[in-house]
C-alpha cells in the first residue's frame, strides 16, 4: 500500500486504542448498573416471598445474586482476616469507600443479619432503591446533621432490639484519593450507644485497576483485610473522637501495606 495512505492509518490508531479503552470503561460502568438494576428486579419478588416485607433477612437474596458479577470484569477478591468476623451478636463494621464497586467486595463477606447506612438518595435508585429498602438499609440525610444523627441513634436501638449489624464507610462519601479521607463521627456514636465493637474492613486501592478520572477499568485484585475487632464496652461519647482516630490509623496503615503503590489518581498520597 502506498505510504500517503498508510500515514493517515498509523496516527488513528492510537486515537482508536484510546476510544476502545474509553468506551470499555463506559461500556463496563453501563453493564455494572443495568445488571444490578436486572438483578435488583428478580430479587425483589424472591424477597417479598421470603419475608413480606422490610427485613434484613432478605440481605442474604442481595449477597448470594451479587456474589458472580466479579467475574464479568476479571476482579479476584482475596480475603484475609475471616476469623475477626466470628463474632456473636451484633457490631459495627466500618470500612473505607471508594466505588460502588465496593458493594462486591461487600458481598463476599458479609456476615448474616449485617445491613447497611446509605444516602437517602439511593433509595430512589429504581429497582436497586427498592430491594435496599427491603433489606432494611438506614437512609440518612447528609444534608441535615440532626436527622442522621437521631436516625443513627434509633439504629443503635434497633440493633440491640433485633440483633442487626451495621456497615457504616465512616469517609461519608466515595473517595479514591490514594488515602483515606478524615472519618465522620457517625458510626462511632452508633457503636458506642450500642456498647458493640466495631470491626475495621479496608479494602486496598483501585487504583491499579480503575481509575475514574482516567476513564480505565481492566481486571485486577482486590484485597479485603478484616482487622481485628475494637472494644466499645464502657466508653461513652468522650471516648468518640479517639475510637475514631485508633480505627483510621489502623485502617490507614492496613490500606497502604494492601495496596500496590501505582500512580494515584488525585495527586500524591497526603500524609
Ligand atoms: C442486586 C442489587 C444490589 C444492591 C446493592 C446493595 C448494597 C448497597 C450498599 C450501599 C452503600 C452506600 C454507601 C453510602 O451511601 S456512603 C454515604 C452515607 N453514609 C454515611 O455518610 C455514613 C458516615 N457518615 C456519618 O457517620 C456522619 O457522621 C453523619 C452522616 C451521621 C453526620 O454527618 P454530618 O456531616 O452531618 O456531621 P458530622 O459527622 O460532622 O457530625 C457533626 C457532629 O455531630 C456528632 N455526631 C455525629 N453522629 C452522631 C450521633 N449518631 N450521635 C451523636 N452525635 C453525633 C459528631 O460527633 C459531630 O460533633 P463534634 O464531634 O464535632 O462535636
Ligand atoms: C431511577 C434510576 C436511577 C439510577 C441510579 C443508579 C444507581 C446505581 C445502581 C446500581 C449500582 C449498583 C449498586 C450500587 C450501590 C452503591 C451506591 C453507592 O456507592 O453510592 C454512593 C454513596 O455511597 C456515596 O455517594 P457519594 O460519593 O457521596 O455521591
Amino acid at each position: 500500500m502506498d505510504v500517503v495512505w498508510m500515514l493517515p492509518l498509523l496516527l488513528l490508531f492510537p486515537l482508536l486504542m484510546w476510544t476502545s479503552s474509553t468506551f470499555l470503561f463506559y461500556f463496563k460502568k453501563f453493564f455494572y448498573v443495568a445488571w444490578m438494576m436486572l438483578l435488583a428486579l428478580l430479587g425483589i419478588p424472591v424477597c417479598l416471598l421470603k419475608s413480606g416485607g422490610r427485613d434484613v433477612e432478605n440481605m442474604r437474596v442481595i449477597r448470594a445474586m451479587v456474589r458472580h458479577v466479579k467475574y464479568f470484569f476479571g476482579l479476584r477478591i482475596e480475603v484475609s482476616g475471616w476469623e475477626h468476623l466470628q463474632t456473636v451478636g451484633p457490631y459495627v463494621i466500618i470500612s473505607n469507600h471508594q466505588s460502588s464497586l465496593d458493594v462486591l467486595g461487600m458481598m463476599e463477606i458479609l456476615p448474616d443479619r449485617c445491613t447497611t447506612i446509605a444516602k437517602k438518595e439511593l433509595v430512589y435508585a429504581g429497582t436497586v432503591g427498592l430491594i435496599c429498602w427491603l433489606s432494611g438499609i438506614v437512609f440518612i440525610n447528609r444534608k441535615k446533621t440532626s436527622d442522621a444523627k437521631s436516625v443513627m441513634a434509633d439504629a443503635a436501638k434497633t440493633m440491640l432490639d433485633q440483633q442487626i449489624r451495621l456497615w457504616v464507610f465512616p469517609e461519608g462519601t466515595r473517595n479514591q484519593n490514594g488515602d483515606l479521607l478524615p472519618f465522620k463521627k457517625g458510626a462511632f456514636h452508633l457503636a458506642v450507644q450500642a456498647q458493640v465493637p466495631i470491626v475495621p474492613v479496608v479494602f486496598s486501592s483501585y487504583n491499579s485497576f480503575y481509575l475514574r478520572k482516567e476513564k480505565q477499568f481492566n481486571s485486577g485484585t482486590i484485597k479485603l483485610k478484616i482487622l481485628p475487632k475494637i472494644e466499645t464496652k464502657g466508653m461513652t461519647s468522650e471516648d468518640v473522637s479517639s475510637l475514631s482516630d485508633l480505627s483510621h490509623s489502623l485502617m490507614r496503615t492496613a490500606f497502604l501495606e494492601i495496596s500496590d503503590s501505582v500512580p494515584q489518581s488525585n495527586g500524591p498520597l497526603k500524609h
